[in-house]
Protein backbone atom coordinates (compact mmCIF):
# COMPACT_ATOMS: atom_id res chain seq x y z
CA UNK A 1 0.00 0.00 0.00
CA UNK A 2 1.49 3.08 -1.23
CA UNK A 3 2.22 6.07 1.71
CA UNK A 4 -1.02 8.08 0.16
CA UNK A 5 -3.24 4.78 0.83
CA UNK A 6 -2.16 4.56 4.32
CA UNK A 7 -2.29 8.39 5.11
CA UNK A 8 -5.48 7.99 3.36
CA UNK A 9 -6.88 5.32 5.58
CA UNK A 10 -5.83 7.65 8.60
CA UNK A 11 -7.81 10.41 7.58
CA UNK A 12 -10.95 8.36 6.85
CA UNK A 13 -10.57 6.83 10.37
CA UNK A 14 -10.25 10.62 11.57
CA UNK A 15 -13.01 12.29 9.85
CA UNK A 16 -15.14 9.61 10.93
CA UNK A 17 -14.57 8.78 14.29
CA UNK A 18 -12.22 11.42 15.30
CA UNK A 19 -8.90 11.33 17.54
CA UNK A 20 -5.29 12.41 17.61
CA UNK A 21 -2.73 12.10 14.15
CA UNK A 22 0.03 11.06 16.55
CA UNK A 23 -1.76 8.31 18.36
CA UNK A 24 -3.45 7.03 15.77
CA UNK A 25 -0.24 6.78 13.50
CA UNK A 26 2.15 5.49 16.11
CA UNK A 27 -0.45 3.75 17.34
CA UNK A 28 -0.71 1.93 13.96
CA UNK A 29 0.76 -2.23 13.67
CA UNK A 30 0.87 -2.66 10.16
CA UNK A 31 2.64 0.34 8.69
CA UNK A 32 4.31 0.11 5.90
CA UNK A 33 5.30 3.52 5.15
CA UNK A 34 8.09 5.46 7.03
CA UNK A 35 5.83 6.59 10.31
CA UNK A 36 7.51 10.11 10.58
CA UNK A 37 6.49 10.55 7.04
CA UNK A 38 3.06 9.35 7.30
CA UNK A 39 3.40 11.56 9.98
CA UNK A 40 4.23 14.44 8.46
CA UNK A 41 2.31 14.25 5.62
CA UNK A 42 -0.88 13.66 7.32
CA UNK A 43 -0.89 16.43 9.95
CA UNK A 44 0.13 18.87 7.09
CA UNK A 45 -2.39 18.06 4.49
CA UNK A 46 -5.08 17.85 7.93
CA UNK A 47 -3.19 21.49 8.39
CA UNK A 48 -3.82 22.49 4.97
CA UNK A 49 -7.50 20.45 4.00
CA UNK A 50 -9.74 24.05 4.49
CA UNK A 51 -7.67 25.41 1.47
CA UNK A 52 -6.97 22.92 -0.20
CA UNK A 53 -10.57 21.12 -0.25
CA UNK A 54 -11.54 24.42 -1.72
CA UNK A 55 -8.85 24.40 -4.99
CA UNK A 56 -9.94 20.92 -5.54
CA UNK A 57 -13.73 21.82 -5.54
CA UNK A 58 -12.78 25.09 -7.59
CA UNK A 59 -10.63 22.52 -10.02
CA UNK A 60 -13.74 20.11 -10.32
CA UNK A 61 -11.15 17.33 -11.03
CA UNK A 62 -13.31 15.06 -8.56
CA UNK A 63 -15.94 15.06 -11.17
CA UNK A 64 -13.87 14.63 -14.13
CA UNK A 65 -11.35 12.20 -12.74
CA UNK A 66 -13.05 8.90 -10.85
CA UNK A 67 -9.83 7.59 -10.10
CA UNK A 68 -9.36 9.98 -7.22
CA UNK A 69 -11.14 9.68 -3.98
CA UNK A 70 -11.21 12.88 -2.50
CA UNK A 71 -8.90 11.89 0.17
CA UNK A 72 -6.42 10.86 -1.86
CA UNK A 73 -6.84 13.87 -3.77
CA UNK A 74 -5.86 16.21 -0.98
CA UNK A 75 -3.16 14.41 -0.34
CA UNK A 76 -1.59 14.81 -3.66
CA UNK A 77 -2.58 18.23 -3.84
CA UNK A 78 -0.93 18.90 -0.76
CA UNK A 79 2.38 17.40 -1.83
CA UNK A 80 2.15 18.57 -5.57
CA UNK A 81 1.59 22.35 -4.60
CA UNK A 82 3.36 22.39 -1.46
CA UNK A 83 5.73 19.49 -1.17
CA UNK A 84 9.89 20.50 -1.51
CA UNK A 85 9.96 17.27 -2.54
CA UNK A 86 7.28 16.84 -4.45
CA UNK A 87 4.84 13.24 -4.98
CA UNK A 88 6.33 10.59 -3.30
CA UNK A 89 6.03 8.15 -6.37
CA UNK A 90 7.14 7.16 -9.16
CA UNK A 91 6.41 9.47 -12.35
CA UNK A 92 4.81 6.94 -13.79
CA UNK A 93 3.21 5.92 -10.90
CA UNK A 94 -0.99 5.78 -11.54
CA UNK A 95 -1.32 8.28 -8.54
CA UNK A 96 1.17 10.47 -9.69
CA UNK A 97 -0.17 10.85 -13.01
CA UNK A 98 -3.54 11.05 -11.98
CA UNK A 99 -2.64 14.32 -10.12
CA UNK A 100 0.23 15.98 -12.09
CA UNK A 101 -1.87 16.28 -15.28
CA UNK A 102 -4.70 18.81 -13.19
CA UNK A 103 -1.05 20.61 -11.75
CA UNK A 104 -1.68 23.46 -13.77
CA UNK A 105 -5.59 24.10 -13.09
CA UNK A 106 -4.83 23.20 -9.19
CA UNK A 107 -1.96 25.66 -9.63
CA UNK A 108 -4.25 28.59 -10.70
CA UNK A 109 -6.99 27.80 -8.33
CA UNK A 110 -4.47 28.24 -5.52
CA UNK A 111 -3.45 31.65 -6.41
CA UNK A 112 -6.83 32.74 -6.85
CA UNK A 113 -7.74 31.49 -3.55
CA UNK A 114 -4.46 32.85 -1.89
CA UNK A 115 -4.91 36.26 -3.61
CA UNK A 116 -9.31 36.31 -2.17
CA UNK A 117 -7.30 35.42 1.25
CA UNK A 118 -5.65 38.76 1.05
CA UNK A 119 -2.19 36.86 0.86
CA UNK A 120 0.44 37.98 -1.01
CA UNK A 121 2.50 35.18 -1.16
CA UNK A 122 2.32 31.65 -0.16
CA UNK A 123 4.53 32.25 2.36
CA UNK A 124 2.04 34.85 3.91
CA UNK A 125 -0.86 32.07 3.14
CA UNK A 126 1.09 28.97 5.05
CA UNK A 127 2.01 31.84 8.25
CA UNK A 128 -2.18 32.08 8.17
CA UNK A 129 -2.68 28.21 7.73
CA UNK A 130 0.01 27.79 10.42
CA UNK A 131 -1.62 30.27 13.06
CA UNK A 132 -5.19 28.83 12.45
CA UNK A 133 -6.75 31.83 10.82
CA UNK A 134 -8.51 30.09 7.62
CA UNK A 135 -10.93 28.14 9.31
CA UNK A 136 -14.67 29.00 8.44
CA UNK A 137 -16.19 27.71 10.93
CA UNK A 138 -15.94 28.95 14.16
CA UNK A 139 -17.08 26.98 17.73
CA UNK A 140 -20.66 28.13 18.58
CA UNK A 141 -21.54 28.80 22.39
CA UNK A 142 -23.63 26.42 23.61
CA UNK A 143 -25.89 27.55 26.59
CA UNK A 144 -27.68 24.82 28.87
CA UNK A 145 -31.05 26.48 30.58
CA UNK A 146 -30.89 25.66 33.99
CA UNK A 147 -34.57 24.12 34.39
CA UNK A 148 -33.83 24.40 38.03
CA UNK A 149 -34.35 28.30 37.79
CA UNK A 150 -36.47 28.56 34.54
CA UNK A 151 -37.50 26.94 31.31
CA UNK A 152 -36.73 27.07 27.45
CA UNK A 153 -39.56 28.80 26.73
CA UNK A 154 -39.10 31.90 29.67
CA UNK A 155 -35.84 32.02 27.97
CA UNK A 156 -36.48 32.57 24.53
CA UNK A 157 -39.35 35.18 25.56
CA UNK A 158 -36.85 37.43 28.18
CA UNK A 159 -33.33 36.88 27.18
CA UNK A 160 -33.42 36.12 23.82
CA UNK A 161 -36.75 38.08 23.27
CA UNK A 162 -34.58 39.53 20.00
CA UNK A 163 -33.34 36.59 18.89
CA UNK A 164 -34.29 34.24 15.51
CA UNK A 165 -34.44 30.48 15.82
CA UNK A 166 -32.17 29.11 13.11
CA UNK A 167 -32.43 25.15 11.79
CA UNK A 168 -28.94 25.33 10.46
CA UNK A 169 -26.57 24.37 13.47
CA UNK A 170 -23.67 26.18 10.54
CA UNK A 171 -25.31 29.61 10.66
CA UNK A 172 -24.25 29.48 14.62
CA UNK A 173 -20.67 28.45 13.43
CA UNK A 174 -20.18 31.17 11.11
CA UNK A 175 -17.01 33.23 12.61
CA UNK A 176 -17.81 37.03 13.08
CA UNK A 177 -21.24 35.88 12.92
CA UNK A 178 -23.39 38.88 15.48
CA UNK A 179 -26.43 37.83 14.19
CA UNK A 180 -29.15 37.76 16.68
CA UNK A 181 -30.23 33.84 15.96
CA UNK A 182 -30.15 30.45 18.55
CA UNK A 183 -30.43 27.31 17.45
CA UNK A 184 -32.29 24.63 19.37
CA UNK A 185 -30.48 21.31 20.17
CA UNK A 186 -31.70 18.10 18.07
CA UNK A 187 -30.51 15.52 20.71
CA UNK A 188 -29.98 17.20 24.51
CA UNK A 189 -32.97 18.46 25.89
CA UNK A 190 -33.02 22.30 26.92
CA UNK A 191 -29.48 23.32 25.48
CA UNK A 192 -29.09 25.92 22.99
CA UNK A 193 -26.38 26.91 20.09
CA UNK A 194 -25.68 30.76 19.76
CA UNK A 195 -22.92 32.54 17.41
CA UNK A 196 -20.05 32.75 19.84
CA UNK A 197 -19.21 36.39 19.09
CA UNK A 198 -22.68 36.49 21.23
CA UNK A 199 -21.62 36.96 24.90
CA UNK A 200 -24.72 36.21 27.31
CA UNK A 201 -21.94 36.63 30.54
CA UNK A 202 -23.25 40.14 31.05
CA UNK A 203 -27.09 38.92 31.15
CA UNK A 204 -29.02 38.70 34.46
CA UNK A 205 -30.64 35.17 33.31
CA UNK A 206 -26.83 34.11 33.69
CA UNK A 207 -26.17 36.06 36.59
CA UNK A 208 -29.02 34.42 38.21
CA UNK A 209 -27.38 30.97 37.31
CA UNK A 210 -30.28 30.43 34.98
CA UNK A 211 -28.25 29.99 31.80
CA UNK A 212 -25.17 27.91 32.25
CA UNK A 213 -22.26 27.51 29.36
CA UNK A 214 -21.70 24.51 28.28
CA UNK A 215 -20.38 22.59 25.61
CA UNK A 216 -22.99 20.26 24.25
CA UNK A 217 -20.58 16.95 24.80
CA UNK A 218 -20.10 18.22 28.46
CA UNK A 219 -23.85 17.63 28.51
CA UNK A 220 -23.89 13.81 27.18
CA UNK A 221 -22.83 12.05 30.30
CA UNK A 222 -25.62 13.35 32.90
CA UNK A 223 -28.31 12.86 30.15
CA UNK A 224 -26.88 9.39 29.69
CA UNK A 225 -27.04 8.44 33.04
CA UNK A 226 -30.83 9.11 33.37
CA UNK A 227 -30.78 10.24 37.05
CA UNK A 228 -34.73 10.12 37.28
CA UNK A 229 -35.10 6.49 36.45
CA UNK A 230 -32.49 4.61 38.64
CA UNK A 231 -34.32 5.50 41.78
CA UNK A 232 -31.60 6.28 43.76
CA UNK A 233 -28.80 8.43 45.17
CA UNK A 234 -26.07 9.44 42.50
CA UNK A 235 -21.84 9.92 43.17
CA UNK A 236 -20.32 13.06 41.05
CA UNK A 237 -17.29 11.66 41.67
CA UNK A 238 -14.77 14.07 39.91
CA UNK A 239 -17.29 16.76 40.33
CA UNK A 240 -15.47 20.45 40.15
CA UNK A 241 -16.20 23.23 38.93
CA UNK A 242 -19.96 21.47 38.83
CA UNK A 243 -21.21 21.17 34.97
CA UNK A 244 -22.52 17.77 35.61
CA UNK A 245 -23.53 17.67 39.25
CA UNK A 246 -26.02 20.43 38.33
CA UNK A 247 -27.24 19.14 35.09
CA UNK A 248 -28.04 16.29 37.13
CA UNK A 249 -29.95 17.98 39.44
CA UNK A 250 -31.86 19.66 36.80
CA UNK A 251 -32.84 16.03 35.04
CA UNK A 252 -33.29 15.02 38.59
CA UNK A 253 -35.43 17.34 39.44
CA UNK A 254 -37.42 16.96 35.53
CA UNK A 255 -40.23 19.24 35.52
CA UNK A 256 -40.90 19.75 39.40
CA UNK A 257 -39.48 22.38 41.06
CA UNK A 258 -36.44 21.43 43.16
CA UNK A 259 -38.02 21.44 46.43
CA UNK A 260 -40.03 18.74 45.67
CA UNK A 261 -37.28 15.87 45.12
CA UNK A 262 -36.36 15.07 48.73
CA UNK A 263 -36.33 11.45 47.56
CA UNK A 264 -32.59 11.38 46.07
CA UNK A 265 -29.13 12.92 46.53
CA UNK A 266 -26.23 13.89 44.62
CA UNK A 267 -22.88 13.35 46.15
CA UNK A 268 -20.42 15.74 44.26
CA UNK A 269 -16.70 14.43 45.75
CA UNK A 270 -14.30 16.98 44.51
CA UNK A 271 -10.57 16.31 45.67
CA UNK A 272 -8.54 19.82 45.06
CA UNK A 273 -9.43 22.31 47.51
CA UNK A 274 -10.19 25.31 45.27
CA UNK A 275 -12.01 23.47 42.81
CA UNK A 276 -14.40 22.85 45.76
CA UNK A 277 -15.18 26.13 46.53
CA UNK A 278 -15.37 26.70 43.01
CA UNK A 279 -17.94 23.94 43.06
CA UNK A 280 -19.92 25.26 46.27
CA UNK A 281 -20.50 28.53 44.69
CA UNK A 282 -21.93 26.54 41.17
CA UNK A 283 -24.02 24.56 43.02
CA UNK A 284 -25.60 27.73 44.86
CA UNK A 285 -26.01 30.02 41.68
CA UNK A 286 -27.71 26.80 40.16
CA UNK A 287 -30.14 26.49 42.96
CA UNK A 288 -29.00 22.74 43.48
CA UNK A 289 -27.88 23.10 46.79
CA UNK A 290 -30.98 21.19 48.54
CA UNK A 291 -30.12 18.35 46.35
CA UNK A 292 -26.20 18.18 46.41
CA UNK A 293 -24.54 17.33 49.18
CA UNK A 294 -20.61 18.37 48.33
CA UNK A 295 -17.65 15.89 49.53
CA UNK A 296 -14.99 19.17 49.60
CA UNK A 297 -11.61 17.89 49.69
CA UNK A 298 -12.74 14.79 49.37
CA UNK A 299 -10.56 11.93 46.87
CA UNK A 300 -13.34 9.47 45.46
CA UNK A 301 -11.10 6.48 45.43
CA UNK A 302 -11.65 7.01 49.70
CA UNK A 303 -14.39 6.64 50.28
CA UNK A 304 -15.68 3.43 51.66
CA UNK A 305 -18.72 2.23 49.13
CA UNK A 306 -20.03 -0.23 52.25
CA UNK A 307 -20.58 3.22 54.30
CA UNK A 308 -24.18 3.29 55.03
CA UNK A 309 -24.61 6.43 53.36
CA UNK A 310 -24.22 5.09 50.24
CA UNK A 311 -26.33 2.29 50.84
CA UNK A 312 -28.63 3.60 48.18
CA UNK A 313 -26.65 4.81 45.77
CA UNK A 314 -27.83 3.37 42.13
CA UNK A 315 -25.92 5.48 39.51
CA UNK A 316 -22.34 7.10 39.38
CA UNK A 317 -21.09 9.98 36.79
CA UNK A 318 -17.13 9.63 36.46
CA UNK A 319 -15.44 12.29 34.36
CA UNK A 320 -12.12 12.25 35.89
CA UNK A 321 -9.23 14.09 34.98
CA UNK A 322 -7.43 13.28 31.38
CA UNK A 323 -5.20 14.93 28.87
CA UNK A 324 -7.86 17.41 27.69
CA UNK A 325 -6.65 17.15 24.20
CA UNK A 326 -10.63 17.07 23.12
CA UNK A 327 -10.45 21.21 24.56
CA UNK A 328 -11.14 22.90 22.08
CA UNK A 329 -8.15 25.61 21.64
CA UNK A 330 -5.53 23.25 23.16
CA UNK A 331 -2.05 22.61 21.18
CA UNK A 332 -2.87 18.86 20.18
CA UNK A 333 -2.28 17.72 17.12
CA UNK A 334 -5.88 16.66 15.89
CA UNK A 335 -6.47 19.25 13.18
CA UNK A 336 -10.11 19.59 12.08
CA UNK A 337 -9.80 17.91 8.83
CA UNK A 338 -11.82 19.14 5.24
CA UNK A 339 -12.41 17.26 2.71
CA UNK A 340 -13.39 18.12 -0.41
CA UNK A 341 -16.88 17.47 -1.86
CA UNK A 342 -16.84 15.52 -5.09
CA UNK A 343 -20.12 16.78 -6.92
CA UNK A 344 -19.92 20.41 -5.08
CA UNK A 345 -18.16 23.16 -7.77
CA UNK A 346 -17.27 25.65 -4.69
CA UNK A 347 -19.09 28.69 -5.24
CA UNK A 348 -16.43 31.07 -3.32
CA UNK A 349 -14.61 31.22 -7.08
CA UNK A 350 -17.98 32.06 -8.50
CA UNK A 351 -18.00 34.43 -5.27
CA UNK A 352 -14.62 35.90 -6.28
CA UNK A 353 -15.17 36.62 -9.64
CA UNK A 354 -18.24 38.59 -8.88
CA UNK A 355 -16.67 41.00 -6.22
CA UNK A 356 -14.19 42.06 -8.51
CA UNK A 357 -17.06 43.79 -10.37
CA UNK A 358 -18.51 45.20 -7.23
CA UNK A 359 -17.83 48.76 -6.23
CA UNK A 360 -18.55 48.37 -2.68
CA UNK A 361 -16.13 45.77 -2.03
CA UNK A 362 -12.96 46.77 -3.75
CA UNK A 363 -10.20 43.37 -4.19
CA UNK A 364 -7.65 43.46 -1.37
CA UNK A 365 -4.40 45.38 -2.73
CA UNK A 366 -2.23 42.20 -3.13
CA UNK A 367 1.31 42.29 -4.42
CA UNK A 368 1.18 39.37 -6.95
CA UNK A 369 4.27 36.90 -6.95
CA UNK A 370 4.92 33.98 -8.83
CA UNK A 371 3.88 30.23 -6.72
CA UNK A 372 6.37 28.27 -5.71
CA UNK A 373 6.36 24.77 -3.77
CA UNK A 374 6.24 25.45 -0.30
CA UNK A 375 9.13 23.44 1.71
CA UNK A 376 7.70 21.70 4.60
CA UNK A 377 10.09 22.24 6.60
CA UNK A 378 7.68 22.48 9.27
CA UNK A 379 6.49 18.95 9.39
CA UNK A 380 10.67 18.11 8.70
CA UNK A 381 11.77 20.64 11.72
CA UNK A 382 9.53 18.69 14.46
CA UNK A 383 10.86 15.01 13.50
CA UNK A 384 13.74 14.63 15.92
CA UNK A 385 11.33 15.59 18.90
CA UNK A 386 8.58 13.61 17.09
CA UNK A 387 10.20 10.49 18.61
CA UNK A 388 10.79 11.92 22.44
CA UNK A 389 7.17 14.15 22.09
CA UNK A 390 5.63 10.56 21.62
CA UNK A 391 7.40 8.69 24.26
CA UNK A 392 6.08 11.51 26.67
CA UNK A 393 3.04 11.28 25.39
CA UNK A 394 2.42 7.60 25.97
CA UNK A 395 4.05 7.57 29.79
CA UNK A 396 1.38 9.87 30.74
CA UNK A 397 -1.30 8.25 28.97
CA UNK A 398 -0.52 5.34 30.69
CA UNK A 399 -0.61 7.03 33.92
CA UNK A 400 -3.84 8.62 33.43
CA UNK A 401 -5.94 6.12 31.89
CA UNK A 402 -4.77 3.67 34.85
CA UNK A 403 -6.40 6.30 37.45
CA UNK A 404 -9.04 6.34 35.37
CA UNK A 405 -9.72 2.42 35.39
CA UNK A 406 -9.36 2.47 39.09
CA UNK A 407 -12.39 5.56 39.23
CA UNK A 408 -14.16 3.28 37.23
CA UNK A 409 -13.32 -0.24 39.01
CA UNK A 410 -14.01 1.70 42.27
CA UNK A 411 -17.32 3.03 41.44
CA UNK A 412 -18.08 -0.59 40.20
CA UNK A 413 -18.08 -2.09 44.15
CA UNK A 414 -20.91 0.18 45.07
CA UNK A 415 -22.78 -2.47 46.38
CA UNK A 416 -26.42 -1.37 44.81
CA UNK A 417 -24.96 0.68 41.88
CA UNK A 418 -26.36 -0.35 38.22
CA UNK A 419 -25.66 2.58 36.38
CA UNK A 420 -22.40 4.21 35.47
CA UNK A 421 -21.13 7.00 32.79
CA UNK A 422 -17.59 7.18 31.95
CA UNK A 423 -16.45 10.41 29.99
CA UNK A 424 -13.24 11.97 29.09
CA UNK A 425 -12.69 15.53 27.33
CA UNK A 426 -9.46 13.49 25.65
CA UNK A 427 -9.32 12.51 21.64
CA UNK A 428 -7.41 9.58 22.54
CA UNK A 429 -8.18 5.72 22.60
CA UNK A 430 -5.79 5.34 25.52
CA UNK A 431 -8.19 6.74 27.94
CA UNK A 432 -11.25 6.01 25.71
CA UNK A 433 -12.33 2.67 24.27
CA UNK A 434 -9.14 0.91 25.66
CA UNK A 435 -10.25 2.22 29.52
CA UNK A 436 -13.57 1.04 28.59
CA UNK A 437 -12.43 -2.47 27.61
CA UNK A 438 -10.14 -2.88 30.35
CA UNK A 439 -12.83 -1.48 33.02
CA UNK A 440 -15.26 -4.47 31.50
CA UNK A 441 -12.46 -7.19 31.70
CA UNK A 442 -11.33 -6.10 35.12
CA UNK A 443 -12.21 -8.33 38.27
CA UNK A 444 -14.83 -6.44 39.70
CA UNK A 445 -16.72 -5.84 36.45
CA UNK A 446 -17.09 -9.72 35.82
CA UNK A 447 -17.85 -10.42 39.55
CA UNK A 448 -20.79 -8.10 40.02
CA UNK A 449 -21.97 -8.30 36.57
CA UNK A 450 -21.14 -4.96 35.28
CA UNK A 451 -21.49 -4.83 30.96
CA UNK A 452 -21.50 -1.66 28.69
CA UNK A 453 -24.79 0.40 28.22
CA UNK A 454 -25.81 -0.36 24.23
CA UNK A 455 -26.70 1.91 22.42
CA UNK A 456 -30.62 0.80 22.37
CA UNK A 457 -30.68 1.60 26.00
CA UNK A 458 -29.65 5.02 26.05
CA UNK A 459 -31.48 7.85 26.34
CA UNK A 460 -33.36 9.10 22.90
CA UNK A 461 -31.49 11.51 22.14
CA UNK A 462 -28.09 9.87 22.54
CA UNK A 463 -28.98 6.52 20.66
CA UNK A 464 -29.81 9.15 17.92
CA UNK A 465 -26.27 10.62 18.30
CA UNK A 466 -24.17 8.93 15.00
CA UNK A 467 -20.27 9.52 16.10
CA UNK A 468 -20.10 6.40 17.85
CA UNK A 469 -16.66 4.67 19.49
CA UNK A 470 -13.45 3.29 16.85
CA UNK A 471 -14.09 -0.62 17.08
CA UNK A 472 -10.13 -0.64 15.87
CA UNK A 473 -9.88 0.79 19.56
CA UNK A 474 -11.48 -1.87 20.88
CA UNK A 475 -10.01 -4.60 19.16
CA UNK A 476 -6.55 -2.96 19.79
CA UNK A 477 -7.31 -3.03 23.73
CA UNK A 478 -8.76 -6.41 22.86
CA UNK A 479 -5.58 -8.41 21.69
CA UNK A 480 -4.47 -11.18 23.12
CA UNK A 481 -6.98 -11.09 26.30
CA UNK A 482 -8.66 -13.89 27.57
CA UNK A 483 -12.14 -12.81 27.51
CA UNK A 484 -14.96 -12.69 24.17
CA UNK A 485 -16.19 -8.92 23.73
CA UNK A 486 -17.81 -8.01 20.89
CA UNK A 487 -15.66 -5.48 19.39
CA UNK A 488 -18.20 -3.68 17.00
CA UNK A 489 -21.35 -3.51 19.87
CA UNK A 490 -19.09 -2.16 22.60
CA UNK A 491 -17.80 0.50 19.73
CA UNK A 492 -21.46 1.39 19.04
CA UNK A 493 -22.11 1.97 23.10
CA UNK A 494 -19.28 4.53 23.35
CA UNK A 495 -20.14 7.89 21.95
CA UNK A 496 -17.86 10.49 20.55
CA UNK A 497 -17.89 14.25 19.74
CA UNK A 498 -15.24 15.50 17.27
CA UNK A 499 -13.46 18.46 18.63
CA UNK A 500 -14.32 21.20 15.42
CA UNK A 501 -16.28 19.05 13.33
CA UNK A 502 -19.73 19.97 11.67
CA UNK A 503 -21.50 18.93 15.10
CA UNK A 504 -19.72 22.32 16.96
CA UNK A 505 -18.62 20.31 20.22
CA UNK A 506 -15.30 19.96 21.87
CA UNK A 507 -13.43 16.45 21.61
CA UNK A 508 -15.11 14.14 23.93
CA UNK A 509 -15.65 10.80 24.93
CA UNK A 510 -18.63 8.94 26.77
CA UNK A 511 -19.46 5.50 27.45
CA UNK A 512 -22.15 3.81 30.11
CA UNK A 513 -21.87 0.73 32.20
CA UNK A 514 -25.26 -0.94 33.40
CA UNK A 515 -25.19 -3.55 36.06
CA UNK A 516 -26.78 -7.61 35.39
CA UNK A 517 -29.86 -7.96 37.17
CA UNK A 518 -31.10 -4.68 36.90
CA UNK A 519 -34.17 -3.08 35.80
CA UNK A 520 -32.42 -3.24 32.11
CA UNK A 521 -32.43 -7.10 32.46
CA UNK A 522 -29.93 -9.87 32.58
CA UNK A 523 -26.94 -10.68 31.68
CA UNK A 524 -26.45 -11.76 28.12
CA UNK A 525 -22.36 -12.76 28.00
CA UNK A 526 -21.55 -9.82 27.03
CA UNK A 527 -18.11 -10.96 28.60
CA UNK A 528 -17.39 -14.68 28.50
CA UNK A 529 -14.39 -15.20 30.23
CA UNK A 530 -12.66 -17.99 32.08
CA UNK A 531 -13.27 -16.68 35.78
CA UNK A 532 -16.47 -17.57 37.85
CA UNK A 533 -18.63 -15.19 37.83
CA UNK A 534 -19.98 -15.44 40.97
CA UNK A 535 -16.80 -15.94 42.91
CA UNK A 536 -15.83 -12.29 45.31
CA UNK A 537 -12.29 -11.79 46.01
CA UNK A 538 -10.56 -10.82 49.13
CA UNK A 539 -10.75 -7.07 48.27
CA UNK A 540 -14.62 -7.56 48.43
CA UNK A 541 -14.82 -9.41 51.33
CA UNK A 542 -12.56 -7.02 53.01
CA UNK A 543 -14.39 -3.93 52.04
CA UNK A 544 -17.57 -5.38 53.21
CA UNK A 545 -16.17 -5.59 57.05
CA UNK A 546 -15.02 -1.72 56.33
CA UNK A 547 -18.18 0.50 57.96
CA UNK A 548 -16.95 3.96 58.23
CA UNK A 549 -16.63 6.66 55.76
CA UNK A 550 -13.03 6.41 54.89
CA UNK A 551 -11.82 3.88 52.73
CA UNK A 552 -8.23 2.66 52.74
CA UNK A 553 -8.74 0.53 49.53
CA UNK A 554 -6.93 2.72 46.35
CA UNK A 555 -4.86 5.91 47.04
CA UNK A 556 -4.75 8.19 43.89
CA UNK A 557 -0.85 8.95 42.99
CA UNK A 558 -1.53 10.58 39.19
C1 LIG B 1 -12.54 16.84 34.25
S1 LIG B 1 -12.70 17.62 35.76
C2 LIG B 1 -14.40 17.42 36.12
C3 LIG B 1 -15.32 18.41 35.45
C4 LIG B 1 -16.71 18.36 36.02
N1 LIG B 1 -17.26 17.03 36.00
C5 LIG B 1 -17.65 19.31 35.33
O1 LIG B 1 -18.36 18.87 34.42
O2 LIG B 1 -17.69 20.49 35.65
C6 LIG B 1 -11.98 16.49 36.86
C7 LIG B 1 -12.06 16.92 38.31
O3 LIG B 1 -11.82 15.77 39.11
C8 LIG B 1 -11.04 16.12 40.22
N2 LIG B 1 -10.42 14.86 40.69
C9 LIG B 1 -9.37 14.20 40.18
N3 LIG B 1 -9.14 13.06 40.87
C10 LIG B 1 -10.09 12.98 41.82
C11 LIG B 1 -10.39 12.03 42.82
N4 LIG B 1 -9.63 10.96 42.99
N5 LIG B 1 -11.44 12.26 43.63
C12 LIG B 1 -12.20 13.37 43.47
N6 LIG B 1 -11.95 14.32 42.55
C13 LIG B 1 -10.92 14.13 41.71
C14 LIG B 1 -10.09 17.15 39.66
O4 LIG B 1 -9.57 17.97 40.69
C15 LIG B 1 -11.00 17.93 38.72
O5 LIG B 1 -11.63 19.00 39.37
Amino acid sequence: MSLYHEAAELIDTLTKHGGSIKSLVFGKKSVKSDLKTLYALTIEAAKWSEILSEVIENSCILTTDKKLTPTLALLLTHDLLLSRKGIALPATHGLHTAIARHKARLSSELTKLRIRRGCPTLEALRTLVNQGGVTSKAHPRWVRINTLRTDLDSQLATTLAEYTRTEDLAAVAKPGCHEKIYYIDEHVPNLIALPSAIDLAKSLSYKKGMLIMQDKASCFPAYLLDPAQIDGDIIDACAAPGNKTTHLAALLAGSSPVSNISKSKIFACERDSARSLTLKKMVTLAGAEQVVKIRANQDFLRLNPRATEFANVTGLLLDPSCSGSGIVGRDEASVTIHLPNATKANDTAQRGKKRKHSSSEPPPKVKFEPDAPLEDSNAEESVPELEQDVQKLQTRLKSLSDFQLRIIEHAMSFPVAWRITYSTCSVYDEENEHVVVRALMSDVAIERGWRVMRREEQVDGLKKWHIRGRPEAVEHALEGADVELGADEVAEACMRCIKGGDEGTMGFFVAGFVRVGNSLGESDGFVKGQRDQNGTNGALDHREEETDDEWHGFSDED
